[in-house]
């Protein structure tokens, strides 16, 4: 005979049945807050069959959620101990950030539905869940056994509750505990609902300390400079009268947008914004930090000057020196360097590798200085040298225009200190050269060599930029076939502004040079670029996954596209071949 309980179950899945048969739930079997959860998910286009939440590498491990957060998860993992349960916190859009589980045959069953770390469990992915459902209702949520929507979850029950914003009030995030539904009781809720009240006490804590820093400084920067400053968080904005009389409420969004950019090598920057009313103003910007985490930055607000202006408009522009690229973040970029250069201050050019830091400097010293000497000394050839070689080298600086220290980051600690010296003799020269070191990682810079910059900028990303490829691609292609009879077609082109090029240009220009090989004249087409251009994939292949992806590239080329035949041509099933492409991220 049925037991009430799974006479319950039964009557769920009958109503799950119905729903999806005819479109009709009866109220009585199933919890409103399911059928309107169900429909959504159905509204979604989630496959009650097929399981696939989307995953992110790049979830934010740093967060001050999860750091505020922690400590409640170290006390939930001992207090259930011993309990199938597993405590799970995603962020405000479902992506799992942590998962403590004491039982391990759980955390195996949690692998297999992928309520994993860097997986999502929004309801639009995997429809009605505790953390999705949480969020997409605003409010605690729980989610038993067969009122999940799909298939993979009716074994499990779980429950989230929201974790806000404790200032704002914004739901940034979901604790939630998972079982199986057998393990599953009332007081789930409850634990939740707690637990995510204790996260929130701690954010506040963090919080009111982080604000009170903001405070400091902007204090001390107004004391000092009588000028336009603004101390800027994410939450919250201090002015002075003059900066708020050139500020508009709007600015603040533009604003933090620019702090983001200014202070990602963690150092003093200086940039430029166009503000809601249309004046042009220099920021200079300088990040604050609170427990080793970037809490916002005070920024001095002044307007560009005209005459400035003016001779920076009757010189070349870098693009007239064979510098590419218009995209807005780029010639932001070109003109920060080019302000420096003009004013001889010495500057920090950070980026990943190739993405143009030493062009940069040429192209802004051929702009500026074009009669004058530029030296580009390179860490590594400066680690080779003997004394001799580096007392004469400091001479020969002493006398050029413009000198560029390349890969500072490499430096040993001990080099760095000779390249200490070596520069503050040179600075130190009346006529003053205009000074750049170029580094992929600001980290890695000798402190005391810092010290040398007054600024840090940023060179972005090619894949951040890809409107500047359309650009770089004819000169590249230029640059190394030495005639113009080569010339990239449309559907090469959209596969280069898609792919990811952790190398920048200079991986780029391999792209064409090996792409030149394939087609000496006449229009570059897909089949012609290397296979790894052909798919974008978020996260590093290991060596096994780069081949099986050139594989599938090769076949899908040598097919024109047409994924039943390379599926046959390989050997792999309809499924598989639709599975990988969209795995390796393959523009087909
Ligand atoms: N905007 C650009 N326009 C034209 N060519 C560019 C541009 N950016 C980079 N290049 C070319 O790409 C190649 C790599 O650039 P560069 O050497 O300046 O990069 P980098 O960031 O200094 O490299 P690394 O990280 O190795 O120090 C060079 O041949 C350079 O001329």
């Amino acid at each position: 005979m049925l037991r009430g309980h799974d006479r319950g179950i039964l009557s769920l899945e009958a109503a799950h049945d119905r729903f999806f048969e005819v479109g009709e739930v009866s109220q009585d079997a199933v919890r409103r807050a399911i059928t309107e959860s169900w429909r959504r998910s159905q509204a979604y286009g989630v496959d009650i069959d097929d399981l696939r939440p989307p995953y992110n590498c790049d979830i934010d491990v740093e967060s001050r959620l999860l750091r505020s957060a922690q400590p409640v998860l170290d006390r939930l993992e001992q207090e259930l101990s011993g309990v199938s349960m597993s405590v799970i916190l995603t962020d405000a859009n479902a992506w799992v950030i942590a998962r403590r589980t004491g039982d391990r045959l759980l955390d195996r069953k949690l692998d297999r539905i992928q309520l994993a770390p860097g997986f999502s469990y929004a309801e639009q992915h995997v429809g009605t869940n505790g953390i999705g459902s949480a969020i997409e209702a605003g409010r605690a949520f729980h989610v038993f056994g067969s009122e999940h929507f799909s298939g993979s979850l009716r074994n499990f029950s779980c429950s989230g509750a929201p974790i806000r914003n404790p200032l704002t009030g914004q739901l940034i995030g979901i604790i939630d505990v998972t079982c199986k539904s057998p393990d599953a009781t009332p007081l789930m809720s409850a634990l939740v609902q707690e637990a995510a009240r204790d996260i929130e006490q701690r954010l506040l804590d963090l919080a009111g300390e982080s604000e009170r820093v903001l405070l400091n400084e902007f204090l001390a920067a107004h004391h000092r400079k009588g000028k336009a400053i603004v101390t800027i968080s994410n939450d919250v904005v201090i002015s002075n009268a003059a900066a708020a009389q050139m500020l508009d409420p709007s600015d603040h969004v533009l604003l933090r947008e620019k702090v983001a950019e200014l202070t990602s090598s963690g150092h003093d920057a200086v940039g430029h914004a166009t503000l809601n009313r249309g004046h042009d103003v220099t920021l200079r910007c300088r990040p604050i930090f609170f427990s080793s985490e970037r809490a916002g930055a005070v920024l001095e607000i002044s307007h560009k000057t005209d005459i400035r202006k003016s001779k920076l408009q009757a010189r070349p522009t870098l693009p007239q020196l064979g510098l590419k690229g218009s995209s807005p973040v780029f010639r932001n970029v070109c003109s920060e360097v080019e302000e420096h250069c003009w004013q001889r201050s010495w500057v920090l050019i950070t980026g990943e590798p190739g993405v143009g830091k030493l062009a940069l400097a040429q192209a802004a010293h051929r702009c500026c200085f074009p009669a004058a000497r530029l030296v580009v000394v390179d860490a590594v050839d400066l680690t080779r040298s003997d004394g001799d070689q580096r007392r004469s080298l400091g001479v020969e600086l002493g006398e050029c225009g413009t000198l560029v220290f390349r890969h500072v980051d490499r430096l040993s600690p001990a080099m760095a200190r000779e390249l200490v010296e070596i520069a503050s003799s040179v600075k130190g020269q009346a006529g003053g050269s205009w000074g750049v070191a170029t580094a992929n990682n600001p980290g890695a810079v000798d402190a005391d060599l810092m010290r040398m910059f007054s600024a840090t900028v940023t060179v972005p990303p090619l894949r951040h930029r890809a409107d500047d490829i359309a650009e770089l691609v004819p000169e590249l292609l230029r640059r190394l076939a030495g005639r113009d009879n080569v010339t990239c077609g449309a559907p090469a082109m959209r596969i280069l502004q898609r792919a990811l090029w952790p190398n920048n240009v200079t991986e780029l220009a391999e792209a064409l040079r090996a792409a030149l090989k394939r087609r000496r004249a006449g229009e570059i087409a897909p089949r012609d670029l290397p296979e790894s251009c052909q798919a974008v994939t978020h996260r590093v292949l290991t060596n096994w996954e780069a081949l099986e992806r050139d594989a599938l590239v090769r076949a899908l080329n040598e097919v024109d596209g047409d994924k039943m035949r390379a599926a046959s041509l390989l050997g792999i099933s309809r499924a598989t071949i639709y599975r990988k492409i969209k795995l390796y991220g393959i523009s087909a």
